[in-house]
């Protein structure tokens, strides 16, 4: 395979490497000078998620500073609702507006799934451009929001401390969130394929609130709906690895892995790696360092930062961070990061 040097897709083939390939969530951010310079020129967060040659630059800058074995595909898991009909704006220091979705006659209102690509155009453009810039050793990760987390957003339109709107949705009107769910899968699915035509090598979907889940509905809209999109991929598009992310699920990463076959799981900050390793045999783990360390830094980021490594040692790894790095990170303390892992 063309690919078949890259460190992280040869850990995600399930290869357990001496250094593991290292990236991080939200690599491209607010933490790095050049970022926010990039993103003044821009204007709003959406402008550079729809700009290739920005969304491009904003992608490479992590990479030309850090040297990460990955890049992600710089855009936002709420550019999909978007390009379903949603309104969305970013309101600065408050977060994601979306009109909202709680009954029949919105969701009449959102366009089918096939839609979505006139909008998502842009986006395509950055991953061939990415593609095509990237050092050879740097694999391009693609990536959507999962069907559970994008519809909270969609129902609350908003951020929500605990994912009530949602929730109260599956509980009063649950043909209309399934018929919601159904939508968002569609789309995401042909989403993540028309990314991956464009060049992506990897795709990983996030379900950030999978842990606001009440145990009973964990199988219906967070495990299934993960298993419907990975087979789709895998049928359209054999050999891309996929990287699951429930966060939050706790003692569902088990059931969540064997339901959809992902090739590697995501692990949050919470989980143990001793525990992960025994109870997820032979899959790939990609985890999961608390990214307060990088605000933090110091001798208690180096013997963390070792300990994790030392802890998945034992299979095949991918160094990553619970989840994304923060705005108040000190870029010296990701460099430090890295000399802990690499020497
Ligand atoms: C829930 C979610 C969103 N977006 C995303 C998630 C799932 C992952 C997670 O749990 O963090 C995913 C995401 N968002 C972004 C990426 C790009 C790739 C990466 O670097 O990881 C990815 C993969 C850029 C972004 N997405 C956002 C920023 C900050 C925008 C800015 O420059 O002001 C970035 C770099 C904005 C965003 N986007 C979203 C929110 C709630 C916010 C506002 C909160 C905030 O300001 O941090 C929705």
């Amino acid at each position: 395979m063309r690919t078949g040097t890259k460190l992280l897709m040869r850990a995600l083939a399930g290869e357990t490497l001496a250094v593991p390939p290292v990236w991080m969530m939200r690599q491209a951010g607010r933490y790095l000078p050049e970022y926010r310079a990039t993103r003044a020129r821009a204007g709003s967060f959406l402008d550079l998620c729809y700009d290739p040659d920005l969304a491009t630059e904003v992608t490479l800058q992590p990479i030309r500073r850090f040297g990460f074995d990955a890049a992600i595909l710089f855009a936002d898991i709420l550019l999909v609702p978007q390009a379903l009909g949603a309104d969305l704006r970013f309101v600065e220091g408050e977060g994601p507006r979306l009109s909202t979705v709680t009954g029949a006659e919105d969701l009449a209102r959102l366009g089918p799934a096939e839609a979505i690509h006139e909008t998502l155009a842009p986006v395509y453009e950055t991953v061939r451009r990415l593609r095509a810039e990237l050092p050879a050793e740097t694999a391009l990760i693609g990536f959507a929001g999962a069907p559970w987390t994008v519809a909270t957003y969609m129902v609350a339109g908003r951020g929500t401390p605990d994912q009530a709107p949602a929730r109260r949705l599956i509980y009063t009107d649950r043909p209309v969130f399934d018929a919601l769910i159904e939508r968002i899968t569609e789309a995401t699915i042909a989403y993540l394929l028309r990314q991956i035509e464009a060049g992506a090598e990897v795709v990983k979907l996030f379900d950030s609130w999978a842990g606001a889940l009440p145990g009973a509905e964990f199988d219906a809209y967070c495990a299934r709906p993960a298993a419907r999109i990975v087979a789709a991929l895998r049928a359209a598009a054999p050999g891309v690895p996929v990287i699951g992310f429930p966060r939050g699920a706790g003692g569902n990463y088990q059931s969540f892995a064997a339901a959809t076959g992902v090739s590697a799981l995501a692990l949050d900050t919470s989980v143990d790696p001793a525990w992960a390793r025994r109870a997820l045999p032979g899959i790939c783990l990609q985890g999961n360092l608390d990214p307060l360390l990088l605000v933090t830094g110091g001798s208690a980021l180096d013997a963390a930062t070792r300990a994790c490594v030392a802890a998945f040692a034992g299979g095949p790894h991918v160094f990553n961070l619970g989840h994304g790095i923060t705005p108040d990170a000190d870029p010296a303390n990701v460099e430090r990061m890295l000399r802990a892992i690499r020497g």
